[in-house]
């Protein structure tokens, strides 16, 4: 994409400010750790990629700050740091992921030259970012295999370079199967009540040129029934070691239409998404956001003060409903249970 979603400049963590999107080009600014989080849970920035990228450069600016701590000062003030960001967004495993690998370097050092470790956590929080592109490349270069020729292919949420470092996951199939001629069209939910389809996905396809159409969420199930919809590609913020999995509000709903209707339902997410610690999806937190985010379009109000809300920004989608997760070590099929866990332990080549 032509802009960077996420980018270190020195000691300055400059972000996409994708609330401003797509009417604005702005960029946020991010000095501390604290301020990598509000960023993160203000949806400066978003995607579970994205956010694990984001949280890991937030871990280099608190190794920074606290460079000049005594080593038992220095490791309890990075523990307090990486538990502040992970508390950011609950439902994204890639935060807690990231924050993790960044941490492993910290144990791994202890002890050692102060300044030499803080380049090494810098090195690493590059290589997360780098890492990602690469995975999404693959997984997309995977996915393309099951896009049909001239396909209509339903997304929801945003998926894309927006949702990642950069290129996307489902949105990152999309990507390559236009580039590879595929002469596809994409339909995107706009997704209330953050509104990403609308303003992220719509503004990538748009970009790129990709033939896309903006549907109200309520439309997509007519679509389905009238076999306008050929492959459903969505992505993942957490998925269960069964498969369950957890994604924007809105994709059991579609999971469910898909069954119904025998469209091919695909999960596309990097094996960091996968939370072989949970059995199943009842275990995934699931976010609870502001009542504002429904009650306003924008700053425009749109329902009467004293309305209750509820306002979960991710659900669950069951492993029975997925035809398939495309990872970047190929697609896994059920049972996900053992398809995850041949899987777990690979190296990328
Ligand atoms: C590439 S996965 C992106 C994933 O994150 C989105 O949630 P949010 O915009 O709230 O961060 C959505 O669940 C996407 O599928």
């Amino acid at each position: 994409m032509k802009y960077e979603t996420i980018r270190l400049d020195g000691e300055t963590l400059i972000l996409l400010d994708q609330r401003k999107l797509p009417e604005k080009i702005e960029f946020f600014e991010a000095e501390d750790y604290q301020e990598v989080a509000f960023a993160i849970s203000d949806m400066v920035v978003r995607g579970a990629p994205a956010i694990g990228a984001t949280g890991a450069y937030g871990v280099y600016l608190a190794a920074l700050e606290y460079d000049d701590l005594s080593e038992n000062e220095f490791l309890n003030q990075m523990k307090e740091a990486i538990e502040y960001l992970n508390k950011a967004r609950p439902t994204a495993v890639n935060l807690s992921w990231a924050t993790k690998r960044m941490f492993n370097i910290i144990k791994k050092n202890s002890g050692q030259n102060r300044k030499a470790l803080i380049r090494l956590l810098e090195q690493e929080a590059n290589n997360i970012a780098r890492e990602d592109v690469e995975i999404n490349k693959t997984m997309a270069k995977h996915g393309n295999k099951i896009v049909p020729m001239s396909a209509n292919i339903l997304t929801h949420c945003n998926t894309g370079a927006l949702a990642t470092v950069d290129y996307g996951t489902a949105l990152g199939v999309i990507r390559e199967a236009h580039r590879n001629n595929k002469n596809i069209h994409v339909y995107a939910d706009e997704t209330r009540p953050r509104l990403q389809g609308a303003r992220l996905t719509a503004f990538e396809l748009v970009e790129e040129n990709i033939p896309a159409t903006l549907i109200a969420d309520s439309v997509a199930a007519t679509l389905i029934r009238d076999g306008r919809i050929d492959l459903i590609l969505v992505g993942a913020d957490r998925i269960a070691a069964n498969g369950d999995t957890a994604n924007k509000i809105g994709t059991y709903m579609l999971s469910e239409l898909a069954r119904v209707h025998s469209v091919p339902f695909y999960v596309v997410a990097p094996r960091s998404t996968v939370d072989y610690n949970l059995d199943h999806g009842d275990l995934i937190e699931i976010e609870e956001r502001s009542s504002d985010e429904v009650k306003k379009i924008g700053s425009e109000v749109i329902a009467p003060d004293g309305i209750r809300v509820y306002n979960p920004a991710f659900d669950i989608t069951p492993a029975e409903n997925i035809t398939g997760i495309i990872t970047e070590y190929g697609i896994v099929k059920p049972p996900f249970v053992s398809g995850l866990r041949d899987i777990k332990d690979r190296r990328r080549s």
